[in-house]
C-alpha cells in the first residue's frame, strides 16, 4: 500500500472532517465581519484599533489564519493530487502552496499582534 506523507493529517476522513471544521470557522468569521461592517456606522482607525486590540478578537482571528491555512493546504492538495499527475509538477505546485500559506500566516499573524 502506497501512504502520501504530504497530507494535512495522513488520514482522508481526519481531513475531510479538517476540511469541514475550517470552513465553519472561516464562515463564521467572514460573516462576524460583514456584521461588523453593517453594524458600525462611520467607521473609523479607533474602532477598527479598537477591534483587533481586544484579545478574544486576537484570538479568534488567529483561529481564522490557523483556519484558513489548514482549509487551503487540505482543499488545494487534494485537487493536486486529483488533477496534477507528474510528479515533479505536482511537488513544485504544493510547495508554492506551503510558502504562500506561510508567508499569509507570518504576515497575519504579525499584523494581528502588533496592534
Ligand atoms: C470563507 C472562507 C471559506 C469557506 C467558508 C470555505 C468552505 C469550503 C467548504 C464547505 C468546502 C467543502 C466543499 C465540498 O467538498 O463539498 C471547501 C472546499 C475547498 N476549499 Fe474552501 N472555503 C473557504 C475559503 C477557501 C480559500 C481561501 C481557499 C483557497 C484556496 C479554499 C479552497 C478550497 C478547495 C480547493 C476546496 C476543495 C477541496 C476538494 O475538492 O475536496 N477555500 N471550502
Amino acid at each position: 500500500m502506497v501512504s502520501s506523507i504530504t497530507n494535512l493529517t495522513r488520514n482522508g476522513l481526519s481531513d475531510w472532517m479538517v476540511q469541514r471544521v475550517t470552513a465553519v470557522v472561516l464562515g463564521s468569521y467572514t460573516l462576524f465581519m460583514f456584521g461588523f461592517f453593517a453594524l458600525t456606522s462611520d467607521l473609523d482607525y479607533q474602532q477598527w484599533q479598537g477591534l483587533f486590540s481586544a484579545m478574544w478578537f486576537k484570538i479568534y482571528t488567529l483561529a481564522a489564519l490557523l483556519a484558513l491555512v489548514g482549509h487551503i493546504w487540505i482543499g488545494m492538495w487534494t485537487v493536486a493530487t486529483d488533477y496534477v499527475k507528474n510528479i515533479w509538477v505536482r511537488f513544485i505546485v504544493l510547495a508554492v502552496i506551503a510558502l504562500t500559506n506561510f508567508v499569509y500566516f507570518v504576515i497575519g499573524f504579525s499584523a494581528v499582534w502588533g496592534v
